[in-house]
Formats: C-alpha cells, sequence, structure tokens
C-alpha cells in the first residue's frame, strides 16, 4: 500500500515542517511504542533541533483486531510541564489511544501537546482528534508492517501492507 520510499519521503517532509515549527522551543518528542517505534526514530533524525525522546506504551487492540481500553504499559520519564510535546503515533483509527492518551499528557501541564500520526483513517475516527501532522490518509482496511502489527506479526517489513483479515476478524472489526 505504501513503499519505504514513499515512507521515507513523507518522513522526510514532516521533519521538516516540524524543524520550522519547533525552532528555538523545548521539545520533547513522546513515541508510542510498540507501533510507532519505526516512526519515531525515523522522524526525529529528520528534525534537526536538538529534542529530547522519551517513550510510552500503551495497548489498545491486544493481539487481535479489535479495540479495548488503553492500558497503559510503560509511562514516560520526562518532566513535561511548561514543555512542548509531541505525541508521535503510527495510526490513528477509532482515536480511542490518542485521544486517552492527550487527556493524561495534559494533566502535567506542558506547554503544548500536539500529536503527529503516520496514517489515519478518517473514515473510523470516532474521537473528535485533529492531530497537527499526518503522514497519510488511509482507507478503513486493517494494515501491517513499518512497525505496525496484525496480532504482533509483520512489525518488521519495510513497506505498509493492507492485510486481508479472516472473516470473524472483519465482522468483529467493523
Ligand atoms: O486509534 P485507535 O483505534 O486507538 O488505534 C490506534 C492504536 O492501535 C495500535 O496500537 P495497539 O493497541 O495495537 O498496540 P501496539 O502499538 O503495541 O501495536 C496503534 O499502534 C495505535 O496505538
Ligand atoms: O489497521 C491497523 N493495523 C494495526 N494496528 C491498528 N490499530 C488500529 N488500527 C490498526
Amino acid at each position: 500500500m505504501l513503499t519505504s520510499q514513499q515512507i521515507a519521503d513523507r518522513v522526510r517532509q514532516l521533519g521538516t515542517e516540524i524543524t520550522r515549527d519547533y525552532r528555538g522551543r523545548d521539545l520533547v518528542i513522546i513515541g508510542v511504542l510498540k507501533g510507532a517505534a519505526a516512526f519515531t526514530v525515523d522522524l526525529a533524525r529528520a528534525i534537526d533541533l536538538p529534542v529530547v525522546m522519551d517513550w510510552t506504551a500503551v495497548s489498545t487492540y491486544g493481539r487481535g483486531s479489535t479495540a479495548g481500553t488503553p492500558t497503559l504499559l510503560k509511562d514516560i520519564g520526562e518532566e513535561l510541564a511548561g514543555r512542548d510535546v509531541l505525541v508521535v503515533e503510527d495510526i490513528l483509527d477509532s482515536g480511542a489511544t490518542l485521544s486517552w492518551l492527550m487527556a493524561r499528557l495534559r494533566k502535567q501541564a506542558p506547554a503544548s501537546v500536539n500529536c503527529c500520526v503516520l496514517l489515519r483513517k478518517p473514515h473510523t475516527v470516532a474521537k473528535p482528534m485533529e492531530p497537527r501532522y499526518v503522514g497519510f490518509d488511509i482507507t478503513e482496511h486493517w494494515v501491517a508492517g513499518y512497525g505496525i502489527d496484525y496480532a504482533e506479526r509483520h512489525r518488521n517489513l519495510s513497506d505498509i501492507h493492507e492485510v486481508r483479515l479472516p472473516s470473524a476478524a472483519l465482522t468483529a472489526s467493523a
């Protein structure tokens, strides 16, 4: 669906935009594990600023393709009060994960909290979320690769692929 070259080109553009927007600010980038690991590292290298990187781990889908309640598996270590925070996510699907995480981070009173998502499914977003940066808008189909999984597999693929879900899983995620 998206080749590694297309992804790399878009990541470079996003890095240039973020560099321009955050010059002179105290930027903390928070990558959301596991799905955003590859994207966060590539994006950070495309940003020409002395950023601080931190990580959180949140699980909403477990091993399947049906959303549950977001669960915090690993918290950040940085203090965010008064700083500019950019959450980096692989995919915005229902919006459950990002809306939950952003609300949690805002409690630390950062100067600003924005997010950068590589993929957005505009037709499935249930929570009103306006990411400041979006790599690609895609259809509602399940995707995997470039850090993104199907049942914990395929994160190591360089390209992003559409996954044909078994019909039971399709029904469950519809
Ligand atoms: O917009 P939503 O419907 O909340 O879906 C997006 C979230 O789902 C996936 O995470 P998952 O829970 O599968 O954990 P993972 O990052 O470890 O794969 C993905 O990485 C996002 O964090
Ligand atoms: O399409 C997807 N692929 C992998 N993980 C996901 N989490 C929400 N949507 C997706």
